[in-house]
This record gives structure tokens, sequence and C-alpha cells, in this order.
């Protein structure tokens, strides 16, 4: 216990220091040259945060452990308190099936009289009794499930219904009680097993173009990187990009020619594709061009200098490039590209010789995925004695395994790799490197992006399209549709460029992560800036329509942990019962996005929202004005439920990349 004394002491001490920072974080908002102080300020205070949330949580365990009933956790979803409160429902009623696997599924009816989750284990254990010659009804199981289920304060009642069905109806006073934590607190991520998570995502190809499939690779990752770190997993944002290879043999000799004075001046390439053509012409038709292209790669690869400094400025020409766009689209992403491992391919493959897992094959070594020895071999020395795409992915796996010690990979690239991707796992697997007991490896594929027209997405003229035309061509509309709405009347200057950012940027990410990744998708930007349906603009309307309800009052909503010592939260009107029911499902869709690792549950969950919150704000007056428009009633609970319904949008918009504003 003098341990839990010691943690409750740090625990408050923690709080202080927040509540300090926080205060001084607000007063530095007013000042602008304290913009760097800020940064480091709100980064201390995150900090600062999830430590107390992480210690909270540890003394709430230790209390439990300390005796008493066994308190489900607060920051557990629906669904896995369910299937906890279950789960030793079947142990105890019916032993020799306790590991059965508990089905709980949300109950989808619009009538309140089937309950808010149902409990569907009654069918398959009557099955499991019969085989052992023992014969008793769905119902009647149902009804002895129901006699042990431990008590728990999210259950309002149980009732039994249909075949054998347990219905679950949720208790009021723990929704009152879990909204009134999230907005004292925040929104807090659920429980979930932490794990080191390395993400392999953008990945675009230097002197090639970022065209628009690294557009959605770089989207999703963002947005499950940020899904990931809300969990509290310990992710490692990797960018692996195409910086190595035997073009740079023929991009080295061409720059030496072009711009023999590139030592001491950097080069003016302005347009690094098109010097990847002519280069490539010179190779394809100049013998002796093409013996020197070769004689760079090889002086590349054994690090000679002046060979180095001439890839290392190729490189940078791409790298500003993809800079620009990730910080149009603030993305996050640490670069480790393809060269970095450079002498860990040349171990791998001694590696794999000693394991005896190289086989000659007209003068290249390849090796088999598994001993079957069908499918298709990756090739890990080339007949030159050159290294492919295939020796690279072996050589970054186990180096994310073996050194970074991940024990989860995700790889964020388009469905064509995706026998490239099949076949690396199950070399590393066979090879030893990857165990799939420990370790958990993701192809999270996406489909291509086709044009309006249903074909592959092109300009008109029929060139691929350059991603910063087309982030200039969303700014473009979106400001025409916020003209044509009369905002640039009313916005201020700085206000409309917000406005504009944010639903350009917004739109196209939105449309991205909206659709089940693995489908193709139309590109449109007319089908993205509609103002109905499961847009980014309906969903950032609706928020900034949300925020303001608070703020126009006419009373201060700021301090909330203030006005929640003196309101409750009442949820005694349908819709009222109907919008708490639906935020509190956030936990059961975050942890169903991270186990499948798909990102449009959540954009289908913030739709949800806003259509349960407008049904709830067109029969719940939050504000009453008399006939004159002055206010005279503010029903401060509804208040609070909106400033939830806004905490609970902004926490998923963070995760999809919608920046919000609070006019637009
Ligand atoms: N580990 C990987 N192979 N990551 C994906 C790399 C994608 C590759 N640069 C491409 O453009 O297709």
């Amino acid at each position: 216990m003098s341990e839990l004394n010691m943690e409750l002491k740090k625990l408050r001490e923690l709080e202080l220091k927040t509540q300090g920072l926080a205060a001084r974080i607000q007063t530095a908002e007013h000042c602008e040259q304290l913009d760097v102080d800020l940064v480091q300020l709100q980064i201390e205070n995150k900090k600062l945060k999830n430590r107390l949330f992480i210690l909270k949580k540890s003394i709430a365990e230790e209390s439990n452990a300390a005796g008493g009933a066994p308190k489900l956790k607060e920051s557990s979803s629906i669904t896995e308190h369910l299937e906890s409160v279950f789960g030793q429902a079947i142990a105890s009623a019916f032993p020799e099936f306790r590991d059965t696997p508990v089905i709980i599924a949300p109950v989808n009816s619009t009538s309140a009289k089937f309950g808010d989750y149902q409990c569907n284990n009654a069918m398959g254990l009557s099955k499991k009794l019969k085989e052992k010659g023992i014969s008793k009804a769905p119902r009647d199981i149902a009804t002895e499930l129901k006699g042990h289920c431990p008590p728990s304060p999210l259950i309002e009642k149980l009732e039994i219904a249909g075949a054998g069905f347990v219905n679950v109806f949720l208790s009021k006073d723990y929704a009152a009680s879990a909204l009134s934590n999230l907005l004292r607190y925040g929104v807090e991520p659920p429980e979930v097993k932490k794990r080191r998570v390395l993400v392999d995502f953008s990945s675009p190809n230097i002197a090639k173009q970022m065209h628009v499939g690294h557009l959605r690779s770089t989207i999703i990752g963002e947005s499950l990187c940020r899904l990931l770190e809300f969990l509290q997993h310990d992710v490692i944002r990797t960018n692996h990009l195409g910086d190595w290879g035997t073009q740079f043999g023929m991009l080295i000799a061409h720059l030496e020619d072009r711009f023999p004075n590139y030592l001491n001046e950097s080069p003016p390439i302005s347009d690094l594709q098109l010097f990847y053509k002519e280069s490539k012409k010179r190779f394809d038709e100049d013998e002796e061009f093409k013996k020197r292209a070769y004689s760079r790669v090889v002086s590349l690869q054994k690090g000679v200098p002046n060979s180095i400094k001439a890839w290392e400025l190729i490189c940078n020409v791409s790298r500003k490039e993809f800079q620009t766009i990730y910080e149009r689209l603030d993305i996050s992403i640490k670069e480790r590209g393809e060269s970095f491992y450079q002498s860990r391919m040349l171990s791998v493959v001694e590696y794999l010789r000693g394991k005896g897992l190289l086989e000659e094959d007209e003068g290249r070594k390849i090796m088999w995925p598994d001993d079957t020895k069908t499918g298709i071999p990756l090739t890990i020395v080339k007949s030159d004695g050159g290294f492919t795409y295939d020796t690279s992915d072996m050589a970054a796996i186990r180096y994310r395994l073996e050194e970074e010690l991940c024990d989860w990979i995700i790889y964020v690239v388009d469905a064509g790799q995706s026998t490239h991707f099949n076949t690396i796992f199950k070399a590393a697997e066979r090879s030893t490197i990857l165990n799939p007991l420990t370790h958990r490896v993701d192809h999270v594929q996406f489909g291509v992006v086709l044009g309006e027209d249903g074909k592959k997405f092109k300009t008109r003229s029929g060139d691929t399209v350059k991603l910063a035309d087309l982030l200039d061509e969303g700014l473009k509309r979106s400001l025409l549709q916020l003209e044509s709405r009369g905002r640039d009347k009313v916005l201020t200057p700085q206000e409309l460029k917000d406005a504009q950012e944010s639903l350009a940027y917004g739109c196209i990410k939105y449309s991205d992560l909206c659709h089940n990744r693995i489908s193709d998708y139309i590109f449109s930007f007319d089908k993205m800036l509609e103002d109905r349906g499961n847009t980014a603009v309906y969903l950032l309307y609706t928020y900034t329509r949300i925020c303001s309800i608070a703020r126009n009052c006419g009373e201060d909503f700021s301090n909330l942990p203030e006005i929640l010592k003196k309101t409750n939260i009442v949820l005694a009107h349908e819709k009222e019962w109907k919008l708490a029911k639906t935020l509190l499902k956030l936990h059961d869709i975050l942890i169903k996005c991270s186990k499948e690792l798909f990102l449009h549950f959540l954009c289908e969950f913030c739709f949800e929202v806003c259509t349960v919150f407008t049904e709830f704000y067109d029969s719940c007056y939050c504000i009453e004005k008399n006939k004159q428009g002055d206010i005279i009633a503010v029903n401060h609970s509804r208040i609070l439920l909106c400033e939830a319904t806004a905490a609970v949008l902004r926490q998923c918009f963070y995760i999809l990349g919608l920046k919000p504003v609070s006019k637009m």
C-alpha cells in the first residue's frame, strides 16, 4: 500500500505540473515570438499527460489487486468489457467450455426493446453440449449465463430473447459518468497490449515521380501511425526510400558530364525526371557512357567519395520535392532508404547461404519461400553479382526484427506488390528471421486511383499527375466552394486561407480513407467537395457548428472540470441517450481499426456521430430563445453533450489527418 501512496503522490505532482504547463501554454498562445517555446511546452505537456494516464491506470489496477470485486477497467472498450463479463459467466456456468470465444455484437435495431448489445453464445454452447450427450435448449443456457454474469457497472439489465440471445441494456449512470470523465480528462485511449511497431509507408523513389500510389500510401500510413500512437504503441515511422540501385550509375555519369563542377557548386537540376530521361537515353545509345555508368555503380557501392557526393546531390533534389508534399499534408516520417541496407544486404546473403537456402539458377542466386518450392522464388543475387529489391527487403525485415527489435511491421504498399510481400514474409519465416508466434507482419495493401472516367488517373493531356499540381488544384476547388457559399465575405483573409487548406487537404485525405482501401477508388474533386453525405466537408462543417453552440450560449464553457462540479449529464431524452451510446462506441471502433488495419471504420463512425448529433440537436433544445432572439434558458447538460461530441470528433479527426478550423 505504501507503494500506492508514493504513486499517488507522484500523480498529484504530475497533475500540478500539467496544470502549470497548460496555464503557460494558454498565456504563450497570445505571443507569436514564443512559438518555439510553445511547441516545446506542448510536447512536454503531452508527455506528462501520457505519464499521468499510465500512472492513473496502474493505480486503478493496484487498488483492484488490493481486494474487492474485480473492477472492470474504465478505459477498456464496451465490447471487451462485455466479453470479459460473459467470459466469466461461461467459465462459471460451463467450466469445461471456459475457452469458448465470447461472441458480443452491437444491436443495430432502432427498437429499444432489444437493448444495445447481445451475447450470442448460447446456440454454440448447446451444440457443444449435445456432442457430449447433454441436451439443453439455447434459451435455458442463455438463462444460466445470465444468472452467472458478475455484476457490472456498465449493465443496466440483461434479458433473454428469441432463440437464446442475451440482450444487454447499458446503464445510463455508467454512460453519464464515462462522458463526464471524457470531458474532465480528455479522450483517453482504450487498453491494448503495447507493441513496438514499424510502419513502412510513402516510400517513393529518387529521380522518379512521386505518384498517386505513393500519395495513398502516405495518407493511409500517416493515419495508421496516428492511430497506433494514440493506442500508446511504440511506433517507428519509416520511409523506405528507393535511393539505391543500378540506375544511379547512369545518373552519376550524366551529372559528371552536365555539371563538371558538381563537387564545388550544387547542380541546378530543376527537373530530375527529365534528367533521368536524358541519362537513360544516353545509356541505351552510347556504349562508352554505359560502361562508365556501370563503373559508377561499383564505385558508389564501394563508397568512393566523389560518387557518394554525386549520389547525395541527386537524392537531395528529390528529397526536397518529397518534403514539400509532406509539409503540406502534415506528414511526419523518418527516412531510412534502401541504401541504408547496403552492408546488411551483404550479410543477409551470407546468412541465407549459411543456412543452405540459396540455389543457383542460370547464374542467379534464388531462394524459395518454402520447402515445396512452388510459387515465385526471390532473386537474392543477380547474375552480375548485384542485389535486387528482394535482397533489400530481406535485409530490411531482418534489421527491423533483429536490430530494431520490432514485434510488428506494417508495409503500406499498393496491392500490386502483394506477391512480393507474401514471398518475403514466407522466406523470412523459413530462414527463422521471423517467428510467427511473436512477430506480426502485415501488408496493408490498397487499390489503384482511377480518374472520373474509370480509367487510370491521368491529366487531360494523358500525363501522370504531379502531386504538387493535384494539391494546388484542391486548393483552387475548395476556395471556389467557400466563395460559392459567400464565406469570403464573412471570414478574414487568414480565416479564409485556413478554411481553404483544411478543406482541400482534408477532403483529399478523407476521400482516400473513407473507402475500403483494398478496392480501387475514383478520384473526384466534385464528389469529395460535396457538403452532404460521408465527406470531409460535411464532417468539418458539422464540427464547426457543434463548437459554436457552447461558444454562443452566452455562458463560459471553457473550464469543463468546474462546470462538471455543478452539472450532471442527463440522458433522459431518447436522442440524448442515443448520442451518448454512439460516442461511447469510440473505443470499440479504435480497437477494430487497429486489429484489422482499416480506417474506413473510423470514417463511418465519424459520419454516424455527426448524423446522430444532428438528430439530437433537431429534437433537443440546447439554448432557448424568445421571440426577440434573446437567450432565456441554457440546458447545461446538453451543452456538455455537445462538447463531448466535439471532443470525440476532434480525436478522430486528428487520426484521420483532418484539421478542423473554428470558422468555415
Ligand atoms: N519495404 C518496401 N518494399 N517498401 C515499399 C517500397 C515501395 C517502392 N519504393 C515503390 O515505389 O514501389
